[in-house]
């Protein structure tokens, strides 16, 4: 019985892989911005839900620890960490503020902030995006299907085509995996 599942997400996971090299050009601009950001001295910062909080913690951790070759850290935190400052800024505040906030605390002009979200309705991640824009933080998006949703919050979105979330985060840690790439080889002189 399994086995029609495990076939019908092969080739939905399949058909959304195929559209993926559209966003290349979008990509490399992003890895552009952060360069820049990293150059001066800046940061990069990620946040997201459920799922996508997960893959803002796995993003973050590959450049302040490691990806694949050994270079020096990079900066960069994930704004969903914190369960203190989730808490209190959810309780005393609105949990629609919990990234806004920290990223008013955090953030330097000339950061870079990634908003996660498959959906690109989550409130939170939008008031984040929309606190960049008056902090002088390059915003890049990460969304799906619906990126008419996201895409006038960011500098930069990289909207995978799928109306379903798993597929989407499926090519978000794909997207990730291809940034933190091409930092090491920068981090590296290449
Ligand atoms: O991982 C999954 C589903 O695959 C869930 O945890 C999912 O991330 C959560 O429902 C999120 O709250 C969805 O938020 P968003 O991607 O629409 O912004
Ligand atoms: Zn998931």
């Amino acid at each position: 019985m399994s086995q029609a599942i495990f076939e019908a997400y092969w080739d939905e996971h399949r058909r959304v892989l195929e559209h993926l090299p559209a966003l290349f050009p979008e990509l490399g601009r992003v890895v552009q911005a952060c360069v820049r950001a990293l150059e001066q001295g800046g940061k990069l910062m990620v946040c997201g839900n459920g799922g996508s909080a997960a893959d803002a913690q796995h993003f973050a951790a590959e450049l302040s620890g490691r990806y694949r070759r050994e270079r020096r850290p990079l900066a960069a935190l994930a704004l969903t960490t914190d369960s203190s400052a989730l808490t209190c800024i959810g309780n005393d505040y609105a949990f629609e503020q919990v990234f806004a906030r920290q990223l008013e605390a955090l953030a330097r002009p000339g950061d870079v902030l990634f908003g996660i979200s498959t959906s690109g309705r989550s409130k939170n991640v939008r008031a984040a995006l929309e606190a960049a824009a008056r902090l002088g933080v390059v915003r890049v998006g990460l969304t799906g299907g619906h990126a008419a949703a996201m895409r006038p919050l960011t500098d930069f979105c990289l909207a995978v085509p799928s109306a379903s979330t798993a597929r989407v985060q499926e090519m978000h840690v794909l997207l990730i995996h291809m940034i933190c790439e091409a930092l090491d080889g920068w981090a590296l002189g290449e």
